[in-house]
């Protein structure tokens, strides 16, 4: 298998709350892996990690061959720029409109000129079904919560990662539009043949946006497969998480 990410031991703890014991995962080139598990479980932990937003306590996370945890800050800012990255809550600046909030990568890590820039916003408003027309001017606080996140992910895909990680790409939103949101991720892989990891723990969506699915539990992947697979898995943890029932074997801890 070709994996673009290889985690290996990841451990980490924020105080005496040890989050991750030990994680080892395989991203798979050019598909979609969702990370399921329960709130708090750890799943942002993981892929903050991947951008080195976080350092490991101990294990290793390989990015396309670089150790991110043990990269230095020239080489941090290279990989950043080849991975995509939106945030649970979208994390638009709410000071800039939506040209403005889009083209920021471009100003930031590009040369290109105002010119290309515009048509580059322009051409990845459309990609996530926007027409810029209506949209470049607005205020984030102008915006629905789905567009919003869509005007995220035309943000995360302007500089043509390679990789995009989604964090909760459509938790707070109505069903329709979490459909319309998955979609795009659809698409928007399959459009620019990127590599996707996306956090949930909305099981619909997932099953429908990924290829490979891991679910993580007390710090660690203790399931890992495709769609089939992971349906069908006979995990007693697994089958409780994918039929929601609070008894069971997993302990929530709050
Ligand atoms: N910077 C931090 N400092 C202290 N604790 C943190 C920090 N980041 C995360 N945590 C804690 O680590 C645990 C895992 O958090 P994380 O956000 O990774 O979970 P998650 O699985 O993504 O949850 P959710 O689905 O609710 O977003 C939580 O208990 C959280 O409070």
């Amino acid at each position: 298998m070709d994996e673009i990410i290889r985690i290996r031991g990841l451990k980490k703890s924020f105080g005496t709350k040890e989050v991750l014991k030990g994680v080892d995962l395989d991203i798979i080139k050019g598909k979609t892996t969702v990370i399921l598990g329960l709130s708090g479980s750890g799943k942002s932990t993981i892929i903050k990690h991947i951008v080195r937003l976080l350092k490991p306590d101990s294990g290793e996370v390989w990015v396309e061959g670089v150790d991110m945890a043990r990269a230095d800050e020239d080489e941090v800012y290279r990989m950043r720029k080849k991975i995509g990255y939106l945030f649970q809550s979208g994390a638009l600046f709410d000071s800039m409109n939506v040209y403005e909030n889009v083209a920021f990568p471009l100003h930031e890590h590009t040369n290109m000129s105002e010119e290309q820039i515009q048509k580059k916003v322009r051409e990845r408003l459309r990609t996530v079904g926007l027409n810029p027309d209506d949209v470049l001017e607005l205020y984030p606080d102008e915006l629905s919560g789905g567009m919003r996140k869509r005007v995220g992910l035309a943000r995360s895909i302007v500089l043509d990662p390679g990789i995009i990680l989604y964090d909760e790409p459509t938790s707070g939103l109505d069903p329709i539009t979490s459909d319309l949101i998955t979609r795009l991720i659809r698409n928007t892989q399959q459009e620019l043949n990127v590599t996707s990891v996306l956090i949930s723990h909305d099981i619909k969506e997932s099953f429908k946006a990924g290829d490979y699915f891991a679910f993580l539990y007390d710090g660690k992947i203790i399931e890992y497969g495709d769609k089939e697979h992971f349906q069908n898995s006979t995990n007693p943890y697994v089958r409780q998480f994918l039929d929601g029932k609070a008894e069971g074997p997993i302990k929530i801890v709050r």
